[in-house]
């Protein structure tokens, strides 16, 4: 018991689209605890699949926000029940799934700040939210306000040259535009708008967190060098839009101690410092400690990959961010929206709903599927705008099926491929140090982590956890523990153990693998051009 009394730690928390998670790390930086709640399985009162609703239209895609406040007070119950020693946390910080948003009522800030240590949170915050249902990152319902949004600011590449993206109908601007529109009332009963990352945040600290310039980068909001709101941007999305937002902070900045309602029901210190939330992306860039020329790819529910970048470089496809761990830099980030639950799928069409199965079909086919290939995107993608399933045969003839274990190598490669053709088209290149960084929940998977490292023809490293997003937390609350001192973030992590190599590419990858993209790359284009009506 000593012992475990003497193990001063950090928490990082995850508030992501499946579920909220949470690891407690020490100053030596071992992940000694780790917990979470699954919204389908441990909430089912909510009826979300996957975390979320999907909408009649198809298009529209919420969660409810007191899901995410009850899925807090369950883990921070569970964690009461282990014994866990809140009063060794010297400092927390977290993460949630990015663009999404939450719409506190007019009043809201009141509750918060007189919250009674004899309730859980979602008994006493039933009544504080204008909007129940938060548009999430899944949501594409927004094209009318992306275009109002490009157009109010000169088009579409010079609103990436100023918040770093082109309109997305998943980012936050656009999402708050058509709350504005279509439900007024609820607009002016509001009284902030928070992001995921910093909601979360509001709760551990009894009043409103700012947003940071990193999960602030993907509202279509933020100049990403400023780092000021965008008045142009902010008055084609809503009015009185500045005074709900407040002002954007540092990601590394302490936004306050902990609220008090933590010191007396879980036995926090009252010094306990909480950091400013960011996205998950961001926080899993600084779970990996990525490096210049490394490529984090990130396995999910969406699958995302990143960069980091020493200069912006905005363009009409992808993102950037104002870097989470050095506010002189920046990363880029590409996103994919049919990542794991597509695999699920393919997994439960192909493999009796077996990921041993799954692995076994990628085991027993040759790499390059016998130059069949496939487009998997039940939901439209984000990159690039496609939706449908396209098989190839190896003559490029369109397919309507293929034998159980080529669709699972199919649907594997032509994910990866994806990737790595446009990664390429945002300038980057595989370089023979690069490594690539694998987290999210498909990293537990080896076979699918081979194909990875066959499709870039680069090693795959995995860090200990595939939480990067929280470890990366909790890195991200040592540094600001460290506040003030000019201890740069690399100096902070120095202790962490090395990323492990799992995979590296097999003999013979690049050649087949550079005719295929090639002819990957072909086929996107004659799908898009098949798909896309002519231009405006
Ligand atoms: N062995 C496995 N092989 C492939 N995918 C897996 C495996 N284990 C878990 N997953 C996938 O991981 C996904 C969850 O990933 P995670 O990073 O935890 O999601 P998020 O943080 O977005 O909530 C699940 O939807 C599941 O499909
Ligand atoms: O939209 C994006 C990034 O732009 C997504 O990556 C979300 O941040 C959701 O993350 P996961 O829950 O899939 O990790």
């Amino acid at each position: 018991m000593a012992e475990r009394a003497a193990r001063r730690c950090c928490l990082g928390w995850d508030f992501s689209t499946q579920q909220v998670k949470v690891v407690a790390v020490d100053a030596e930086l071992s992940v000694f605890y780790e917990d979470s709640v699954q919204f389908d399985r441990d909430l089912v009162e909510f009826g979300t699949q996957g975390g979320v609703h999907v909408h009649k239209d198809g298009l529209t895609v919420t969660s409810p926000v007191l899901m995410w406040v009850q899925a807090l007070d369950i883990i921070l119950e569970k964690m009461k029940a282990s014994g866990f020693d809140f009063s060794q946390v010297l400092a927390l910080s977290g993460a949630g799934q990015q663009h999404g948003s939450v719409y506190w009522k007019t009043g809201a800030s009141q509750v918060l700040t007189s919250l009674s240590p004899d309730l859980l949170l979602h008994e006493q915050l039933q009544a504080c939210f204008s909007i129940s249902n938060c548009p999430v990152w899944m949501d594409s319902s927004t094209a009318a306000q992306c275009r109002q949004l490009e157009a109010a600011v000169g088009g579409a590449q010079a609103l990436s040259r100023l918040t770093g993206s082109r309109a997305y109908e998943r980012f936050t601007g656009n999402q708050i535009a058509k709350i504005y529109q279509q439900n007024p009332e609820a607009y002016s009963h509001t009284e902030r708008i928070s992001l995921v990352s910093s909601f979360a945040a509001s709760l551990f600290l009894g009043s409103y967190s700012p947003v940071d310039y990193s999960d602030g980068s993907g509202m279509n909001l933020l100049q990403i060098q400023d780092k000021v709101w965008s008045q142009a941007c902010l008055g084609a999305c809503a009015p009185r839009l500045e005074e709900k937002l407040g002002r954007p902070v540092p990601s590394c900045s302490v936004v306050g101690p902990i609220s008090s309602y933590f010191v007396q029901r879980y036995g926090f210190p009252p010094e306990c410092k909480v950091v400013a939330f960011t996205g998950d992306n961001p926080a899993s860039l600084a779970g990996m400690r990525l490096e210049e020329g490394d490529i984090a790819v990130s396995l999910g529910t969406s699958d995302t990959l990143f960069l980091w970048l020493q200069e912006p470089t905005p363009a009409l496809e992808g993102h950037i961010f104002c870097n989470p761990v050095d506010p002189q830099h920046y990363m880029a980030l590409l996103c994919f929206k049919n990542g794991s639950l597509m695999r699920e799928k393919i997994r439960d069409e192909s493999a009796s709903g077996s990921w041993s199965e799954f692995s076994k079909a990628l085991q027993s086919t040759e790499m390059g599927n016998g130059g069949n290939l496939g487009f998997y995107f039940d939901v439209m993608e984000i990159t690039p705008e496609i939706i449908g399933r396209h098989r190839f045969s190896a003559e490029n003839r369109e397919v309507l099926a293929f034998p159980r274990e080529v669709e699972i190598r199919a649907l594997i490669e032509g994910q990866f491929m994806a990737k790595k053709i446009h990664a390429e088209a945002l300038g980057y290149r595989v370089m023979p140090k690069t490594k690539i960084l694998a987290t999210g929940g498909a990293s537990h998977n080896r076979d699918i982590l081979q194909v990875l490292a066959d499709v870039f023809g680069a090693p795959v490293y995995i860090i200990d956890t595939a939480n990067s997003a929280c470890v990366g937390s909790t890195y991200r609350a040592f540094h600001g523990l460290a506040a003030g001192t000019d201890m740069p973030f690399a100096e902070i992590v120095k202790l962490a153990p090395d990323p492990r190599l799992v995979a590296t590419p097999t003999p013979g990858a690049s050649q087949v693998y550079e005719a295929l993209l090639q002819r990957y790359a072909m086929l996107e284009q004659r799908i898009l051009s098949q798909t896309q009506g002519p231009p405006e």
